[in-house]
């Protein structure tokens, strides 16, 4: 089985702990993007996996690709083209104090690519699953033209295509909302991965989820993602993250999963010391697309990506610096957390 993720990774450029912008003159830098932070969860899981992109050809993009590399992730595919790299500027945030992300990725190098810059014919080759999320179509038009041609190469090759919807509602600045591209892009879609803000600003489709309730209302994700399947009849599955919060403190964390014929739904992590928010979705999504190709049991699938994805709110960085056995000894039911000897 092989697997192909494409998107925007930026250097990541962190306060340190939970400081302020410039509370202490340094920034921690490290990489990070949506459809990169998958392919190192299924690296690590052991899986055979490429990441395309476009990056300038500088020591920065260099040192980018060598991470990339040293978690096992193919980075062959790759592009250098004019442009530069992305950044995101980030505040960790701590209880009521939400985490801030600036971003500072204009111009960057896959942000300029147009249609017709990757060859998807020679990318796709031989793969099996085809990721993608809802930021690259987001950061430009040509970003936007380039997702749309990817995903329906991949439907014209048979390969099975997840999309992250993963709105963010700081991009879409180049003239196209949120629900004109991703209706579009969801037709070609197998297996749709959102939280209900997702669905609701990216596809359009509302109804009345009381997120502020604090608690899991199972009958309304049922509905909400029952309606999603009836308004994409090519898509076989959409899993919901759910997450149980008023503040940046989360309480509960677990996600559903209905593939048409029967809706799961995920045992419930408290995570009340969140170490790094960020790439905690990524995380999910590489671990249903692992479940899903190395289970015969759904259910099984969407406990491990909800394991994996709990393991990430506690690791520093995007990436998600987990093993198969981490990920499988909670998904299991070891959440003790006690000292492994
Ligand atoms: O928000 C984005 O565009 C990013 O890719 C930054 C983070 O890596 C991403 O949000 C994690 O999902």
């Amino acid at each position: 089985m092989r697997y192909l993720t494409f998107g925007e990774i930026m250097l990541r450029l962190k306060a340190p702990g939970v400081e302020r912008f410039f509370q202490s003159p340094v920034l921690e830098a490290t990489f990070g993007g949506g459809e990169a932070n998958v392919a190192v969860s299924l690296a690590n899981y052991g899986c055979d996996v490429s990441y395309i992109t476009v990056l300038p050809d500088n020591p920065i993009a260099d040192a980018c690709i060598a991470e990339l590399r040293r978690f096992g992730v193919c980075t062959r595919l790759i592009k250098r083209g004019p442009g530069r790299m992305g950044i995101y500027f980030l505040e960790g945030g701590a209880n009521q104090l939400p985490s801030k992300v600036v971003y500072d990725r204009a111009y960057s190098a896959i942000a300029m690519a147009k249609p017709g810059d990757i060859n998807w014919d020679e990318a796709m080759d031989g793969i099996d699953w085809f990721h993608i999320t809802g930021i690259t179509p987001a950061i430009s038009e040509g970003a936007m033209a380039l997702s749309l041609e990817s995903v329906k190469t991949a439907k014209s090759k048979g390969i099975t295509v997840s999309c992250d919807l993963n709105f963010r509602k700081n991009l879409w600045k180049y003239g196209k909302s949120a629900p004109e591209v991703m209706t579009e892009i969801a037709k070609y879609v197998d297996v749709a991965i959102a939280n209900e803000e997702d669905v609701q600003k990216s596809l359009g489709i509302n109804i009345d989820v009381d997120v502020e309730s604090g608690k899991l209302d199972t009958d309304k994700y049922r509905i909400l993602s029952d309606e999603v399947l009836k308004a994409y009849p090519n898509m076989k599955m959409i899993a919901i993250t759910l997450r149980e919060s008023k503040s940046a403190d989360i309480n509960g964390w677990a996600a559903c999963l209905n593939d048409r014929e029967k809706f799961y739904i995920s045992r419930r992590y408290e995570i009340n010391d969140i170490i790094d928010r960020v790439g905690g979705g990524d995380a999910f999504a590489g671990g249903l697309i692992y479940g899903l190709t190395h289970y015969d049991d759904k259910q099984k699938a969407l406990e491990f990506a909800v394991a994996a994805s709990c393991l990430k709110h506690s690791i520093p960085g995007d990436f998600n610096r987990v093993t198969l056995k981490d990920v499988e000894n909670l998904a299991k039911g070891d959440a003790s957390g006690r000292v492994q000897r």
